[in-house]
C-alpha cells in the first residue's frame, strides 16, 4: 500500500457512517505497499483497515478478492474478515472509488524471516490453497507468461541502464517461456504475491495472510515459485538460501505434497516468477508517482534471481528433497 487518496474528514465521516462505526479515536495512512491506499482506523468497535483501491484494482474484481478472503477467515485461516457496510454491502465509493473496510490483523512482517518463518508461511500457503479449493469464483492471471512480453516491450533501454547485460537474458528467458512454460499443473486459487511485507507473524506463527489483490486461478506451485523468490534468497538478492528453501518447501509439503511434475517444473516457475515481478518493479520504477506517498521496489533486486534460477538444473537446487 501507500496513500494515494487522502479522504477530507466530511468523507471519512460519511464512510464510517456507512460501516456503523463511532468514536473514531485514530485514522491514519500507512506507509507500506504499493497498490492501494491503506489507513488504521480505530474506533469503539475496534481496529481496522480501511483501503482504498487506486486504479490498478478493477472494481469488478473485488468480489472475488473480497470473497476469498471471507472465505480462508470461515475455514479458519489468520485472512482479514471484510466488514459489511450497514446497508450489508462490501464496498463504498469514494471520489469514484471502492473502499472497504476488514478486520484488523496483530503480528508483524519480518524483513528479514528465519527458516522457521519460511517453514511456517509454506504450510500457511498450502492450507490456503487447500481452503479456497472450492472457491467458485475465478480471476485469469493477468500477469502471467502470456503478458510478460508486452511489459516488457519498449523497456530494454531502460533495463539495460540500470543492470548492464539483462537485455538479452530476458529475451532469452521470454523466447524459453514460450516452448517449455508448463501446460498441466494442479490449479486453483494462488495468492500470487505471498512476500514477507504480505505475512503477519507472532513469534513464529503466522497471524495475518494479507493483500489478495493479485490472487487469481493459476498452478498452484506457481505460488510456490513466487514465495521462493520473495523469502530465500540472500539480502544480496543473488544467492539462494538452501536452509529456507528446504524449510519453505517441507512446511509446504507437510500439508499439501507437491507432485513430481511440480517438484520438475519448479525451476522454470521460480524463473517466471523472477521475472513477472523484475517486469512490474521495472514499470513502475519507470512511471513517475507524484504527490503519493509510496516506496518503489527496486528492479534490481530481482535481476539476481533470475540469474540463479537460469542456472538451476532440479528442484533439489530450492532444498527440495
Ligand atoms: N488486515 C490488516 N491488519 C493489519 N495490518 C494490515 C492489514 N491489512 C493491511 N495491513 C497493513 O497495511 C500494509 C499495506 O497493506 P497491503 O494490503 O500490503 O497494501 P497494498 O495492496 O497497497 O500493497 C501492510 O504492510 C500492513 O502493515
Ligand atoms: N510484492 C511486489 C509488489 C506488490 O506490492 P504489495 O505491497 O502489494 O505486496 C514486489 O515486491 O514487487
Amino acid at each position: 500500500m501507500a496513500v494515494y487518496t487522502e479522504p477530507s474528514d466530511d468523507e471519512l465521516a460519511a464512510l464510517l457512517r456507512g460501516w456503523g462505526l463511532e468514536g473514531l479515536r485514530n485514522f491514519k495512512g500507512i506507509a507500506e505497499g504499493v497498490q492501494n491506499s491503506n489507513f488504521l482506523v480505530e474506533a469503539h468497535q475496534g481496529r481496522f483497515i480501511m483501503t482504498i483501491y487506486e486504479k490498478s484494482v478493477a472494481l469488478e474484481d473485488l468480489p472475488f478478492y473480497l470473497g476469498l478472503t471471507e472465505q480462508a477467515a470461515n475455514a479458519g485461516l489468520p485472512a482479514a474478515r471484510p466488514i459489511r457496510t450497514t446497508d450489508g454491502l462490501l464496498t463504498q465509493m469514494i471520489r469514484g472509488k471502492p473502499t472497504a473496510l476488514c478486520s484488523f490483523l496483530d503480528g508483524v512482517s519480518t524483513k528479514r524471516p528465519p527458516a522457521s518463518h519460511a517453514r511456517a508461511v509454506g504450510a500457511a500457503l498450502a492450507r490456503l490453497h487447500q481452503a479456497l479449493s472450492d472457491f467458485s469464483g475465478t480471476r485469469a492471471n493477468d500477469l502471467g507468461p502470456r503478458d510478460w512480453p508486452s511489459l516488457w516491450k519498449g523497456r530494454s533501454r531502460q533495463a539495460e541502464a540500470l543492470e548492464p547485460g539483462i537485455a538479452a537474458a530476458v529475451d532469452t528467458d521470454l523466447a524459453l517461456f514460450r516452448t517449455d512454460w508448463p501446460t498441466d499443473l494442479p490449479k486453483g486459487i494462488i495468492h500470487a504475491d505471498l512476500f514477507p511485507d504480505n505475512v503477519l507473524f507472532l513469534g513464529d506463527e503466522v497471524s495475518g495472510l494479507i493483500d489478495f489483490y493479485f490472487a487469481c486461478n493459476d498452478f498452484l506451485a506457481y505460488d510456490v515459485a513466487v514465495m521462493l523468490n520473495a523469502w530465500c534468497f540472500e539480502a544480496n538478492g543473488r544467492e539462494f538460501d538452501l536452509v529456507k528453501g528446504r524449510a519453505l518447501i517441507s512446511g509446504y509439503e507437510s500439508v499439501r505434497p507437491l507432485s513430481q511434475a511440480e517438484r520438475d517444473a519448479l525451476p522454470i516457475l521460480a524463473r517466471g516468477a523472477a521475472l513477472r515481478f523484475f517486469l512490474t518493479r521495472l514499470v513502475d520504477w519507470m512511471t513517475p508517482m507524484d504527490g503519493a506517498l509510496v516506496r518503489k521496489k527496486d528492479p534490481r533486486d530481482y535481476a539476481g534471481r533470475l540469474a540463479f534460477h537460469r542456472a538451476a538444473r532440479s528442484a533439489a537446487d530450492y532444498g527440495a528433497p
